[in-house]
């Protein structure tokens, strides 16, 4: 029934009016149709030319058609041949790779610009999120691979206060740029000599061989501009530390001398004889120690001494050499031995306080672990304690510095985990011995 139904009203003549295909008025709409296509800028089908509208020939009537042919047929190389009309179909709107990238540098450029303009550290000589100027000014020779750079931030008169403010926390680091590869690489500052400015930043750095950072640090000349990006805070000295025992292996003397300062300067001890520290400093080469090693060997030992000596006198006749003169502070027997020197001052001024214990590989001295326990042994003896005391309301730190190898060594390995560093189980020689009432930070 139903399909009757459809069938009769489907063959029933249409009530649309037909229209007469030859009336003005269709005649007028094609023309229309076909103008605007023509003009509609972005749908166009020839490029920015076709984009123009055409002007129109005939009558100025609106309705006057009669001419349609006026309206002049597209050149026959502009027409797409894909389309049966013979018009180019809409083109899009679209961003290719080039756009992309241009927009993705120009957006980074802003966010930057941004960044700074509302940095709440721009004033200051270090910055944690911007490379900010230094020039060397010096470098003070230490051994064959190793020198202290004195470095001053430009401009000068810059608000120090992050700078201040991280000698008091503990110790702290900042990243050097090495500008051609645009990589950065961490050191520890040392700390300011006395009655000098806080603009000024001393980085005791070992050349590494084949190492990156620390060979251009070792190659640059004075007055050069290196970029410094910090402070990094790597470990919070707590208020109420007693005892310190640092394990350093090479550059770790480092973040042990800042941990000095920062104790002696602004820490106030539970203690009434103060805080105490103890430094177990170990060396591959004698030459790194020869003069804290003179102030504790017996005389009879002197023979490796002797070539410590020799290793110092290579190093001057090296230093007098054109190539080396042009880039370091004149050599003299005082900033030969400049980092030693001021481990033994430290010593000197905090007599009974600080004491510092010299090992050198070249001479099969190593801190082993009766050492470590011999000292842990003696700095509870000596605070009136003995191992099965309950510690003292103050705490007890034994920090761990040095190439990763060497804290692997004594502490077992930090790790990382979601991006940060992680301090990781203690292992390693630490691990084996019973450490009541000490805390382990592996630096
Ligand atoms: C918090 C912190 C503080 C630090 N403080 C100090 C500091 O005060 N003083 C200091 O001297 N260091 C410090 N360091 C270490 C310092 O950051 C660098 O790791 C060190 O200077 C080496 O960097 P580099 O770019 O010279 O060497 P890299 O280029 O990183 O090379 C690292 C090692 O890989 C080896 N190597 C590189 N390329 C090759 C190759 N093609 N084939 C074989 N071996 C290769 C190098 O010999 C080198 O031993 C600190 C590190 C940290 C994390």
């Amino acid at each position: 029934m139903r399909s009757l139904y459809w069938t009769r009203k489907c063959s029933q003549p249409s009530r649309i009016p037909q229209l007469d295909h030859n009336s003005q008025a269709v005649r007028f709409l094609r023309v229309q149709r076909y103008a605007s296509r023509q003009s509609t800028p972005g749908f166009s089908a020839g490029g920015p030319s076709s984009a123009k509208p055409r002007p129109f020939k005939g009558k100025s009537s609106a309705f006057d058609t009669s001419k349609p042919s006026d309206v002049p047929p597209k050149p026959a190389e502009q027409r797409d041949t894909e389309s049966p009309s013979g018009l180019k179909p809409p083109r899009r709107f679209r961003i290719g790779p080039g756009k992309l990238i241009l927009f993705s540098i120009l957006g980074y450029i802003g966010y930057k610009v941004y960044t700074w303009q509302t940095d709440p550290y721009r004033s200051l000589i270090l910055n944690p999120r911007f490379f900010t100027p230094f020039i060397l000014e010096n470098r003070d020779i230490v051994s064959s691979t190793s020198a202290i750079l004195n470095l001053l931030s430009v401009p000068l008169g810059q608000n120090t206060g992050n700078v201040s403010e991280a000698w008091k926390m503990g110790i702290w680091s900042v990243q050097v740029m090495q500008p051609e590869l645009q990589i950065a690489r961490s050191y520890t500052p040392l700390p300011p000599l006395e009655n000098a400015e806080p603009e000024r930043l001393r980085l005791f750095v070992r050349q590494e061989p084949r190492g990156e950072v620390s060979t251009f640090l070792h190659k640059i000349s004075r007055g050069t501009v290196v970029h410094l990006r910090g402070p990094q805070l790597e470990y919070e000295i707590p208020q109420d530390v007693d005892e310190v025992l640092f394990v350093a292996g090479g550059t770790g003397i480092a973040p042990a001398l800042q941990l000095a300062h920062t104790l002696f300067k602004y820490r106030v001890s539970t203690l009434k004889d103060g805080p105490r520290l103890r430094i177990l400093w170990a060396n591959r080469r004698r030459e790194d120690s020869y003069k804290g090693l003179e102030s504790q060997q017996p005389r009879e030992t002197l023979i490796p001494t002797l070539r410590g000596l020799a290793s110092r006198w290579q190093l001057e006749a090296k230093a007098q050499s054109k190539e080396v003169r042009e880039n370091v502070s004149a050599p003299t027997t005082q900033s030969q031995s400049a980092l030693v020197e001021e481990v033994e001052s430290l010593k000197a001024k905090h007599a009974g306080k600080v004491n510092v214990d010299y090992f050198v590989d070249e001479d099969n001295s190593y801190i082993t672990e009766n050492v470590l326990r011999k000292h842990l042994g003696s700095m509870e003896q000596s605070s009136g304690q003995t191992a099965e005391d309950q510690p003292t309301s103050g705490k007890k730190v034994i920090l761990i510095s040095g190439p990763e190898g060497f804290i692997n060594f004594y502490a077992g390995p930090k790790f990382m985990k979601g991006g940060k560093e992680e301090q990781g189980p203690l292992r390693g020689i630490l691990g084996k011995i019973d450490l009541r009432g000490w805390d382990v930070w592996k630096l």
